[in-house]
């Protein structure tokens, strides 16, 4: 196969067959294309499925002269192809061309993006749960046939399922590890006075985009040393999947210190598998305060509310947070096609912020709405001693939470503020520690 490091892409087809109506190829071109393949020619088919051969058996004869008029490298399907239909229609093809589905090309697309040790844990992890049922009937169709060297997979060995099963679980265990340690850091950041939310939606929704326009650079310098993990880079790029990795910045909404974290795009189709495979990577949408549900609001309403759907679908059950829709890319669309968008789905979206995450125009508002819906602070007014450990307790104040009222006189200071509760409560402990060496004074706020 050419290289796709060398410039020299790799052709494929693609083809997709759906039950009734017309077959839509755009999202399949796009992934080829993220996967680094140029699309040379397409077809498809609207009929039931074919046992066999998936397409019907005629349409697999066209397809495969298709492939090799083209001289294709690989045939993509946009459809679920079983292991024993994926053998069928490669049997058809010219030697050497491989049949790739809509998911192997996801996966392919995030093995080559895969950087950090999870994200290479979890590709790895969805590939042994899309190779063990093919190990199966690998097993069967090699039994049957007695040509256990068939389709160059060498002798075929009865332990490759219990080897798969064994990395499955091996790789699992150390997901596992990986989400608890970051578990452990969300509550770290919770309990020094951070709200987390995170953005998530469809792929290409514009999530990073928004991010990098939500947060707050000088911060995340300055913060450097507090917060190591905090990533500076996310991304933008027309493209499925750019970004795979979750990275977290901070944002300044107004009063509040927000961690704001970008997370991999959703996409329609996919077998529950690989959804769990990626669950770790969603963590971060779970367990936020805030999830922004990012939408495209320059596609058609058609589309929004399919997205809308998937998107909905992933965050379904897990996730514990408020969700706030966002309309990304307003600039593309004018008042009157905006408003009848909102109308249409204001059962799937209601009252979404409109943004451009482009041009910044209205983010103002959306940071206005992260404050309005993020869960409550409390109010707290402390007199605390003049002495250095007070000082260093009302620095801390100022960092974790937001203080509105800050008075000295010759011997105490009158602090009054609002933070998180987990904030607030530190902060009165502290107090009354202080107050052992000189007695303190808590006062309640209106
Ligand atoms: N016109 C317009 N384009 C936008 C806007 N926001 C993002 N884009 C473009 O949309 C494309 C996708 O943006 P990203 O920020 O990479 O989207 P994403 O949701 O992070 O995508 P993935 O990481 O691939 O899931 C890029 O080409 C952006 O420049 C917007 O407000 N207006
Ligand atoms: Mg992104």
């Amino acid at each position: 196969m050419p290289d796709r490091r060398t410039g020299d892409a790799p052709t494929a087809v693609v083809a997709k067959r759906v039950d009734r109506g017309r077959a839509d190829l755009t999202e399949i071109t796009e992934l080829a294309r993220a996967a680094g393949y140029e699309v040379t020619a397409s077809l498809t088919q609207t009929r039931e499925q074919d046992p066999a051969y998936h397409f019907g058996e005629g349409k697999a004869d066209e397809l495969a002269r298709l492939v090799a008029r083209e001289d294709a490298d690989v045939l993509i399907v946009d459809n679920e192809v079983g292991p024993y239909q994926t053998f069928n229609i490669g049997s058809k093809l010219p030697e050497g061309v491989e049949v790739v589905d809509r998911f192997t090309l996801i996966l392919d697309i995030f093995g080559q993006r895969a950087q950090t040790r999870k994200a290479q844990l979890q590709v790895e992890l969805a590939e042994l749960r899309y190779e063990l049922p093919r190990a199966e009937v690998k097993a069967s169709l090699a039994k049957r046939d007695e040509r256990p060297g068939f389709m160059g997979l060498g002798e075929y060995d009865e332990s490759r399922e219990r080897d798969i099963k064994a990395q499955i679980s091996r790789i699992k265990d150390e997901l596992d590890a990986i989400a608890e340690t970051e578990e452990k850091r969300r509550e770290r950041r919770r309990e020094s006075g951070f709200d987390l939310v995170a953005l998530a939606g469809y792929t290409n929704a514009g999530k990073s985009t928004l991010l990098r326009r939500l947060a707050d650079d000088l911060d995340v310098d300055e913060n450097a040393e507090k917060h190591p993990d905090l990533d500076s880079t996310a991304e933008s790029e027309n493209q499925l999947f750019t970004t795979l990795g979750t990275t977290t910045r901070r944002a300044n909404t107004g009063k509040r210190d927000v961690l704001l974290t970008d997370t991999v795009g959703f996409i329609s189709d996919l077998p529950h598998w690989l959804v769990e495979s990626f669950k770790s990577t969603l963590q971060s949408v779970y367990h936020a305060d805030l999830v922004l549900l990012v939408v495209d609001a320059s596609e058609p309403v058609e589309e929004m509310r399919e997205k809308l759907v998937t998107s909905h679908d992933t965050l379904y059950e897990r996730n514990e947070a408020p969700i706030v829709t966002v309309f990304n890319k307003v600039d593309r669309l004018d008042e009157e096609e905006l408003r009848r968008k909102r109308e249409a789905l204001s059962a799937l979206a209601p009252n979404p912020v409109c943004v451009s995450g482009l041009t910044g125009d209205r983010v103002d508002d959306l940071r206005e709405r992260v404050e309005a819906e993020l869960p409550d602070w409390k109010r707290e007014r402390l007199l605390l001693p003049l002495s250095d450990d007070a000082m260093s307790l009302v620095s801390w104040v100022h960092d974790n939470g937001h203080v509105e009222r800050e008075e000295y006189d010759a011997t105490q200071v009158d602090l009054e503020f609002e933070a998180p509760p987990s904030v607030v409560e530190q902060a009165r402990s502290r107090a009354a520690d202080l107050d052992s060496q000189a007695p303190p004074e808590s006062v309640e706020s209106p």
